[in-house]
């Protein structure tokens, strides 16, 4: 559902952020990406809704190359990839239901969207969604006044707005204390698991991929050096991934 092939970035034209990345990400599978800081983990991420502009691949969503899509397919193609974040993304000042129904705006006319206008239904379903992740009684609490861990949830019920059929989190837990850690990442597990959304995730926490992924990719340096299933990550190739010269002896990928 989701393939990147050879993909390539460079944010200065010198020094390469990306090296010939691929790997893919299945229906309904959680895969998280391990590595170490710098290794090129968040560009990958932003690099598939072309959040960032890569300079060379293909990146396959729904056999669709998202480099070669113009303002408006991209756009459309959006609506269907969450993203959820390290700081959450919120309107701070804005209620919970006011947040998920942004989740909506991408399949909005412009001045529907200006004005913030949803329908019913719409105001149904957000609400749907807050009591999905357990935040049905702070639908109309401002953000500022949630926990980071509700906060969170705020950001994968409005993910969610959006019907996505892949869902990606960009450190999702960083910011979180171990109790919300396990709601949050309990919750997009089970997204993966009974909705089949995908779920691809930039992880610091090798415990927490080795409990929660199905697959898991490892980056160094710009460079994939570790991709198989969750069973197949050894402290062998946990070492191998995290290793300060991996860009020096050319392709690591590991040897199980
Ligand atoms: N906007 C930018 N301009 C220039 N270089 C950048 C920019 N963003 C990232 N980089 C560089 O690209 C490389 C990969 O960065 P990236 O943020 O993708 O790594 P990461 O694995 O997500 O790191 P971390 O785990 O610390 O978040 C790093 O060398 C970083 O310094």
């Amino acid at each position: 559902m989701l393939t990147v092939k050879h993909l390539a970035k460079s944010y200065d034209g010198e020094k390469k952020s990306l090296t010939d990345v691929s790997f893919s990400v299945r229906p309904g599978e959680v895969t998280v990406i391990i590595g170490p800081s710098g290794a090129g983990k968040t560009t990958i991420l932003r690099s598939i809704n072309q959040l960032i502009r890569d300079d060379d691949g293909e990146i396959l969503f729904d056999s669709t190359d998202m480099r070669q899509l113009n303002r408006s397919q991209l756009r459309r193609a959006r609506t269907r990839i969450g993203m959820i974040f390290q700081n959450y993304n919120l309107i701070e000042p804005l209620t919970a239901i006011e947040n998920v129904l942004h989740g909506c705006l991408g399949t909005k006319s412009n001045l529907a969207g200006m004005f913030s206008i949803y329908s019913a239904d719409e105001k149904q379903e957000a609400l749907k969604l807050l009591e999905k992740v357990g935040l049905r009684d702070f639908a109309y609490q401002q953000c500022r006044n949630l926990s980071g861990g509700q906060e969170q949830r705020v950001g994968i019920a409005r993910a969610l707005m959006q019907h996505p059929k892949i869902i990606l989190c960009d450190e999702p837990i960083a910011s979180l204390d171990p109790k919300s850690t396990i709601t949050v990442m309990d919750i997009l597990r089970n997204l993966a698991t009974a909705e089949g959304i995908s779920v691809l995730i930039n992880l610091h926490q090798v415990d927490i991929a080795r409990h929660y992924a199905d697959h898991v990719i490892g980056i160094n340096n710009g460079q994939v050096v570790f991709d198989d299933a969750t069973s197949a990550l050894t402290d062998v190739a946990v070492t191998n991934i995290y290793r300060k010269d991996a860009n020096q002896e050319g392709s690591l990928m590991y040897e199980l």
